[in-house]
């Protein structure tokens, strides 16, 4: 690239950043420039820094983590006023922490868009609010930062321990919290209401976001012809999928099971037809002759010995013509999505490998999960939505 055309692009990207409003889609064909330059952008950075620096940065990425673990343990996005800006000094004292500590992890922060400094106080930025005023999204800030950073850390030594170990027991989060293959993070979490609560809360955050939306398992299946049928939506965290169902189709009744439900999990969503109910999904399905048993972003939790023993826990109640149906993302072949996605989708594999020895699939796995479970699961197919990184996998019961 000329100097000519490095000096055009930085004026060119100025100007586009200045005024943000430009940047916003509104056809399909801004749509998809927006979807590329999302791609091209880290791309344009790596080739810039060149690759020796391109390691060095990814070497070490995850420090950049530490002030958002920091800023939610230490509960700092509410202890910063949302109207005025705070001192390093009365916010170290509202923490407990050292006013220089304190300043080196928010001037870090700060590098991120996560608050800024105003005449050398603390003050909010638009992306440090949205901790104070999306309580869901500060859950998921809060389970990655404190259980999936812990799990992570200790993965590589989890692997050497236990290698090729589908134990959920056996992984980087049971070293963390020094009882090593003694307990899961779903057996941890469940001890605890407040992250029980919190970890449905992300769960609800994270299926906001581009590419998880729930509106598309909303729209890609056919739910009207089940009319006032019954769906079981197992391991259904606090039932956020099973009220959009419910309310674009009223008709149908929705059962959300979990392993463990507090009072505060029971979401009252209004207009929607949901009873809750605790129940392991490795045990006999206790509610028998349901339309459609939905796992959504279940399997990826287990690896295949447990996600065969969850298909044949269900088979005691599911009549002929019944539905598995599974909303899980598929690994797709190296390079052949958009660049985000497939980052997206191997990061979140790698998340369940870290945290609870599971995994992601690819389409042909499904086929063979099912056959193994028993024979009398007919596949019906593996389909992409679009717009989604999940895909509908479905199977039938034959009896
Ligand atoms: C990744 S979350 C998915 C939640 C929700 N279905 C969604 O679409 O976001 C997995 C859920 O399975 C639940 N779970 C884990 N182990 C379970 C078990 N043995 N039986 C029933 N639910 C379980 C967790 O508590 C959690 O709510």
């Amino acid at each position: 690239m000329s100097t000519n055309n490095l000096v055009s692009l930085a004026a060119a990207v100025r100007q586009a950043l200045a005024t943000p409003q430009s940047l916003v889609a509104s056809s399909p064909e801004e749509q998809k420039a927006r979807l590329d330059l999302i791609d091209l952008v880290p791309e344009l950075n790596a080739t810039l820094i060149g690759d020796v620096e391109h390691l060095r940065e990814l070497a070490w990425s995850a420090i950049h983590v530490l002030p958002v673990a920091a800023i939610n343990r230490w509960g700092l996005a509410k202890l910063v006023p949302l109207d005025k800006d705070i001192s390093y000094l009365e916010l170290a004292k509202e923490t407990g922490v050292s006013e220089s500590v304190l300043r080196r992890t928010l001037r870090h922060a700060m590098t991120g868009r996560l608050f800024c400094e105003r005449d050398g106080k603390v003050a909010h930025s638009p992306t440090s609010r949205l901790l104070v005023e999306n309580e869901n999204l500060a859950a998921f800030v809060d389970l990655h930062t404190e259980s999936t950073l812990k799990s992570i850390a200790h993965t590589m030594d989890a692997l050497q321990k236990w290698p090729n170990s589908s134990n959920p027991k056996e992984t980087g989060y049971s070293i963390a919290i020094g009882k090593p293959g003694e307990t899961s993070l779903y057996e941890d979490l469940a001890k605890d209401p407040i992250r029980t609560v919190n970890f449905g809360r992300a769960m609800q955050f994270f299926s906001s976001g581009e590419g998880y939306g729930v509106e598309t398992l909303v729209d890609g299946y056919p739910w009207a012809k089940l009319g006032n049928g019954t769906v079981v939506d197992v391991g259904g965290a606090n039932g956020f999928a099973s009220a959009a169902i419910s309310r674009a189709f009223p008709n149908l009744k929705f059962i959300v099971q979990d392993i463990r439900m507090v009072e505060d999990t029971k979401v009252d969503y209004p207009g929607t037809n949901i009873e809750w109910m605790v129940h392991d999904y490795f045990t006999p399905q206790p509610v028998v002759g349901a339309d459609v048993y939905l796992y959504r972003f279940v399997f990826h939790n287990v690896y295949d010995e447990k996600a065969i023993d969850t298909l044949r826990a269900a088979v005691p109640a599911l009549k002929p013509g019944a539905k598995i149906l599974i909303n899980d993302e598929i690994l797709p072949e190296p390079g052949k999505v958009r660049w985000r996605d497939e980052r997206a989708i191997r990061a979140l594999d790698a998340i369940m490998l870290a945290c609870m020895s599971g995994r992601e699939r690819v389409e042909s796995d499904w086929e063979a999960l099912f056959k193994k479970a028993d024979e009398r699961y007919k596949f019906l197919g593996a389909t992409p939505v679009p717009g989604s990184r999940l895909w509908l996998i479905e199977a039938e019961w034959t009896g």
